[in-house]
């Protein structure tokens, strides 16, 4: 039999030569890679190890194997797993399968927007011998889509980084979510004497009605108006009349003057009003809000560049995040569009 003395590496586990082995409990899945062929499970934890598979494993690479001898104050990986991902967890997100090779599978309940509570995740990932990888904060996913694995590091974990771990996800209300999106029902209005007054034909209802229908929204009316404060305004209210719970206007938002759509909507009412997003395209872009319905000024970018501003923030006001000053800022980090000739957002870093 082989010494013990590989504990301090593997605690919790006492390491046989394959042919000892024969008879005892594997204490962990053992992966095989066939380049272009398979990448999997060969050997499941818990698989009792028999003569005929030695050969296997010698293949495989393995002349030792761990079986277990966990102390009292250390879990198993896979034990680990499904600590760590009900620490994870929180609205609209479920466990998927069991775990494999020590990892599980975090994924969407429905479609929606992932929300990541990135500074509980740093403290979470800062723990060590545990770990939690996600896609970004603000991702559009399908119902059954992965949004996130996590694993401890070594076979056997201390209880302790566990329980840390757990109380970092409670602390925080919870590290993943997967959040609704409301259906909205718009009422835009575009603005421009030259569209008003047929000198330009209109492009961007299309632009809008286009990403409001793939959003799951409706388009309750679209109306026209020049660059007049008063009529914009007028046709707003008569929006928001027809059932409109979320208002668009395009157009009008830079610095000329008739650039006056931002006047409008402030003449309106709202309480809430921020003008300047740290986008491009998408720095004229302003959010407001009359009481709990979501004004979006979209200026003219909104409508001949493919991904702007308006695409990073649909979602998230429609997941009933309240978008201001602070929002509109913290996309700077990557709020540079790369505009390649083939746009691939969302599977790109603009506004992650
Ligand atoms: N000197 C500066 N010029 C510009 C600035 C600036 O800060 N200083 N900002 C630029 C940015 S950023 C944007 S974005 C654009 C456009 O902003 P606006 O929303 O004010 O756009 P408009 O002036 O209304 O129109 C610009 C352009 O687009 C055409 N347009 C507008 N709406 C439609 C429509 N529905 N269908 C077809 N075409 C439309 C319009 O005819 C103009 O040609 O300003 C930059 N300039
Ligand atoms: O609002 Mo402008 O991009 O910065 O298009």
């Amino acid at each position: 039999m082989c010494d013990s003395s590989h504990a301090s590496q593997n605690p919790g586990t006492k390491k046989l030569t394959v042919t000892e082995a024969v008879g005892t409990v594997l204490a962990h899945d053992i992966t095989e890679i066939r380049p272009g062929e398979f990448k999997g499970r060969a050997f499941k934890k818990g698989h009792i190890i028999r003569q005929e598979d030695v050969c296997h494993l010698q293949r495989l690479g393995k002349e030792h194997l761990f079986v277990l001898n966990i102390a009292d104050d250390e879990m198993h990986e896979d034990d680990a797993a499904y600590a760590l991902a009900n620490a994870l967890m929180g609205e609209g997100v479920k466990i998927k399968g069991e775990p494999k090779e020590g990892k599980i599978n975090i994924v969407a309940k429905a479609d929606g927007l992932l929300k990541i509570n990135r500074d509980a995740l740093l403290a979470f990932n800062m723990l060590g011998d545990i770990m939690c990888a996600t896609l970004h904060s603000n991702t559009i996913v399908k119902k059954g889509q992965t949004v996130a694995g996590t694993r401890a590091i070594p076979l056997i974990v201390k209880k302790d980084v566990v329980q840390a771990a757990v109380k970092i996800g409670e602390q925080a209300g919870k590290i993943i979510q997967v959040k609704e999106l409301r259906k909205p029902k718009v009422g835009a209005v575009i603005t421009g004497n030259e569209i008003y007054y047929g000198r330009v034909k209109d492009a961007f209802s299309a632009v809008i009605t286009e990403k409001i229908i793939a959003i799951g929204g409706e388009i309750v009316g679209t109306y026209y108006a020049p660059d007049d404060e008063a009529f914009i305004e007028a046709r707003l209210r008569e929006l928001i009349n027809a059932g409109a719970n979320l208002l668009i206007t395009t157009g009008g938002m830079s610095v000329d003057p008739d650039d006056v759509t931002r006047f409008a909507i402030r003449n309106i009412g709202v309480g809430d009003i921020t003008y300047g997003s740290a986008v491009l395209p998408g720095a004229m872009f302003l959010v407001a809000y009359l009481g709990d319905i979501p004004i979006l000024g979209i200026p003219a970018c909104g409508m001949y560049a493919k991904t702007t501003i308006f695409d990073l923030i649909l979602p998230r006001v429609l997941a009933g995040e309240r978008i201001g000053r602070r929002e509109l800022s913290e996309i700077g980090h990557g709020g540079l569009c790369m505009k390649c000739a083939e746009c691939n957002y969302p599977v790109c870093p603009f506004g992650k």
